[in-house]
């Protein structure tokens, strides 16, 4: 039987299946027991208002949100079958496999092709010709090759912010992960910059899980397959994009998506 709030009921592969997770800073809790499955190739919304979890969950899907001291968890996430919390596996690896692009473009203060090949270069490859491979590809995945060929040495500070954003999903891509964390990856960017951002998305999806923390419902409606409605740290509702926005099935998601609070 289909769990009335959880919707997400197609057959693609299941790579996060998110159980029962509840999580604390310290003795707030910021997510309640949520229950959520995120599958393979699709791109997953979250919305909801401001300090709803949206950005600790997506924290919490490559265990960057315990880099916080005082978090707490409890539950389940499974990636690929595997609990994430195992004491077996190694966050590293978990990192490596789930990358993720913030909310700021935070390049590294080095040149353009430093900054690609940073994770390629800890996990051991020193070859030069390789890391320039690596290079070339990550910057075609991420739109920027044909911007910043001629200037691999520059510095990526001299880069505008759109062109930042791209080299920090350059620099996640290099590591050839399966999923893609944004946190409102566009929302420091201007409407080109963004519509570039969007469409390199839609493009991602063929190879990549994505999933992308957005403020602005018209992006969810715009790039994404299926949106999850947050509030106050429960996951309300989760099913395919146009339905969220059509015909949600709670009035709470309803009332945020048709604009009546938020
Ligand atoms: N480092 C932290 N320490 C303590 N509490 C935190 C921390 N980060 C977030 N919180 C709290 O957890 C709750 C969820 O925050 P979170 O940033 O995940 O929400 P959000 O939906 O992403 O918000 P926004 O849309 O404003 O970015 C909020 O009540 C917030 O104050």
């Amino acid at each position: 039987m289909t769990n009335p709030i959880n919707a997400n009921n197609d057959d693609k592969n299941i790579i996060f299946d998110v159980k029962d997770l509840n999580l604390w800073y310290g003795n707030d809790k910021a997510l309640k027991g949520l229950d959520f499955q995120i599958k393979e190739n699709d791109v997953t919304a979250i919305i909801g208002p401001s300090g709803c979890g949206k950005s600790t969950f997506i924290k919490t899907l490559n265990r960057m949100v315990e880099l916080i001291p005082s978090v707490k968890i409890t539950g389940e996430i499974l990636y690929n079958g595997t609990n994430i919390f195992d004491k077996s596996l190694r966050v590293e690896e978990l990192r490596s496999r789930v990358g993720m692009v913030f909310q700021k473009p935070n390049p590294f203060p080095k040149s353009i092709f430093e900054n690609v090949v940073y994770g390629p270069k800890i996990h051991g490859i020193r070859d030069k010709r390789k890391l320039m491979e690596i290079t070339e590809t990550s910057l075609k995945r991420a739109a920027l090759w044909d911007e910043v060929k001629d200037r691999l040495n520059d510095n990526a500070y001299g880069l505008s912010g759109g062109q930042q954003q791209r080299l920090c999903l350059a620099r996640a891509l290099a590591m050839e992960p399966e999923v893609l964390l944004m946190d409102e990856p566009t929302s420091a960017l201007d409407p080109i910059a963004t519509a570039k951002i969007e469409e390199l998305i839609m493009e991602l999806k063929k190879e990549y899980t994505i999933v992308i923390v957005t403020h602005s419902m018209q992006q969810a409606a715009r790039i994404s397959d299926k949106t999850a409605f947050f509030l106050m740290g429960e996951l309300i509702e989760v099913d395919k994009t146009q339905k969220i926005f059509t015909t949600p099935r709670d009035k709470r998601t309803e009332d945020y998506v048709t604009g009546r609070f938020g």
